[in-house]
């Protein structure tokens, strides 16, 4: 069974904007699924509806079989920390007057009552963040900076730290390094991809950058104004029967 079905989802805004048409996708355990568009055709909206933080209109989108958009607050609670999201800006993502150790609890903290962890222990605040600091690579000795002590890169990976500290199924990486300079966006996609082997994670990786997202996933979707244009397994990029909006991506590849 697919871990997420996105069936027939279209969502328009109150000013009339049609941002999800008629979208459908589904995404298998432990795959990288890529989800390519130019900005503006509806890739964070998405990625919002997925989380439940916007309501679809009509379609459904199920997790394990459960249709998310039926589920009351107090059914949601499970089911938000089982996907997390990385966002593309992380200096947005964190609170400036946290210290990093702080941020990295504060999430799993909403969330310790029902958490049952397999890849990570829980004995002291401390070691649960050491363990988290080694996961994504980064000095314990970050644990006590705040976020404006830190690179961009060292902030996305904090970010990555949260966002497995629940141990989710899935991670919706929204342009998770949109924000980098080349040598850290290449360091963090190496890192994802270790992290989704070793912790059995399942990615939805959202970006406008083709390269990235071919580097990165088994399977890709194409999204044009709003709509599903393309799916196909990532080594038939460059065939012949691909969408004549997939070829245009390709062609400023
Ligand atoms: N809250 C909102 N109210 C009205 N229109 C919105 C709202 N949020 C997004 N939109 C519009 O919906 C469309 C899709 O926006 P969305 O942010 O999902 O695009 P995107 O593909 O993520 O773009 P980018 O890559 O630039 O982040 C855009 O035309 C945007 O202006």
């Amino acid at each position: 069974m697919s871990l997420l079905k996105v069936k027939e989802v279209k969502k328009t805004f109150k000013s009339g904007k049609a941002a999800l048409n008629n979208v459908s996708f589904h995404l298998n355990k432990g795959e990288c699924l890529g989800l390519v568009g130019e900005s503006g055709c509806g890739k964070s909206t998405l990625a919002r509806c997925l989380l439940r933080v916007e309501k679809i209109d009509s379609g459904s989108i199920s997790f394990h079989g459960e249709a998310i958009e039926r589920l009351d607050e107090r059914r949601l609670h499970p089911y938000r920390k089982k996907i997390q999201i990385v966002f593309q800006n992380p200096s947005a993502a964190l609170n400036p007057k946290l210290k990093i150790k702080e941020s990295i609890i504060d999430l799993y903290e909403q969330y310790h009552h029902s958490l049952n962890l397999n890849h990570f222990s829980y004995t002291s605040k401390e070691q649960f963040v050491q363990q988290l600091l080694d996961a994504v690579e980064l000095p314990s000795e970050l644990a006590n900076r705040y976020p404006h002590e830190l690179s961009g890169g060292q902030k996305q990976r904090v970010t990555i730290a949260r966002a497995i500290s629940t141990e989710p199924e899935l991670i919706v990486l929204d342009e998770p390094t949109a924000s980098l300079d080349v040598i850290s966006q290449k360091a963090v996609l190496t890192l994802l991809t270790e992290l989704r082997e070793t912790l059995n994670l399942s990615y939805l990786f959202i970006s406008h950058d083709l390269a990235a997202v071919s580097h990165m996933s088994q399977r890709i979707i194409v999204m044009n104004s709003g709509e599903i244009v393309d799916q196909f397994n990532q080594e038939h990029l460059f065939s012949d029967d691909r969408h004549p909006y997939t070829k245009e991506l390709v062609s400023i590849f």
